[in-house]
């Protein structure tokens, strides 16, 4: 008989600006036992985030902090801070959230924060990422997950997914080719990090114990079990 103790699912965070697909991708991975963790939080600094919603019909606890309601980027940091820390997230995800954060987020939650970017990083860091992939006539486009340091979009990346440019994309369709691959890396990475493997050092990011590439690693399918 096992007398291991029934493991607690790790307690994470979401934040969202607008519709939630990629938390809605954590919403069913934790769902369907593929990530050992629990949804504390939705949080959001937008009262308008479709996403929001969708947190509520699952069942989900969500918190909109509104960024225009402070005059200092620091005390909205601030006030989001205290909010995770409530909900005792251990992991916080951004997944479409806007806003840059400032070192006072970044310090509290250094380590244990990701995001996902719509680009191969270290291309195209900040927004517009498709068109400015379109424009300078690239051939593929893809998405990065990376861990948040206070260098913009500059974190160590953790994975990423390639998708091909086809003739005749726009950034709107390029958008829903590569949303596809975010919903595959995103929860895999976290998932990583559940499993206590995945870890930030001043080293860089590393997955059991080894360095990952400057670019983290590149998604295939098989990866979940050559990685494990
Ligand atoms: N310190 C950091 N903050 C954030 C990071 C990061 O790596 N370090 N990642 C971003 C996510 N992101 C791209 O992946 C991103 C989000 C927002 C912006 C931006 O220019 N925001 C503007 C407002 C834009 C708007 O409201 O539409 C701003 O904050 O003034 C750039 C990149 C999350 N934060
Ligand atoms: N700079 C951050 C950024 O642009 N993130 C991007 O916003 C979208 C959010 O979609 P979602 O709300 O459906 O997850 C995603 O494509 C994500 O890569």
């Amino acid at each position: 008989m096992s007398h291991e103790a029934p493991r607690t699912p790790l307690p994470i965070a979401i934040l969202i600006s607008g519709r939630g697909s990629n938390m809605v991708a954590f919403i069913e991975a934790v769902a369907a036992g593929q990530l050992d963790a629990r949804i504390a939080l939705v949080l959001s600094n937008n009262p308008d985030a479709a996403g929001l919603e969708r947190a509520r019909e699952a069942g989900i606890d969500t918190a909109v902090i509104n960024h225009r309601d402070y005059a200092r980027r620091e005390d909205f940091d601030a006030a989001m801070v205290a909010r995770l820390r409530q909900a005792g997230a251990e992991l916080v995800i951004l997944a479409g959230f806007m806003r840059i954060l400032t070192s006072v987020f970044i310090t509290a939650f250094r380590g244990q924060l990701l995001n996902i970017h719509p680009s191969l990083l270290p291309k195209y860091p900040g927004l517009n990422t498709h068109q400015r992939a379109l424009d300078a006539g690239d051939s593929e486009a893809g998405v990065t997950v990376h861990f948040v340091t206070e260098e913009l979009d500059g974190g160590p990346p953790v994975l990423q997914a390639r998708v091909p440019v086809q003739p005749g994309d726009s950034a709107d369709s390029l958008a829903a080719r590569v949303i596809v691959e975010e919903h595959k890396i995103y929860p895999l990475a976290a998932r990583w990090f559940v499993q206590g493997r995945l870890t930030l050092s001043e080293q860089g990011a590393f997955l059991d114990g080894k360095r990952l590439p400057d670019t983290g690693l590149t998604y295939q399918p098989d990866l979940d079990r050559a990685a494990t």
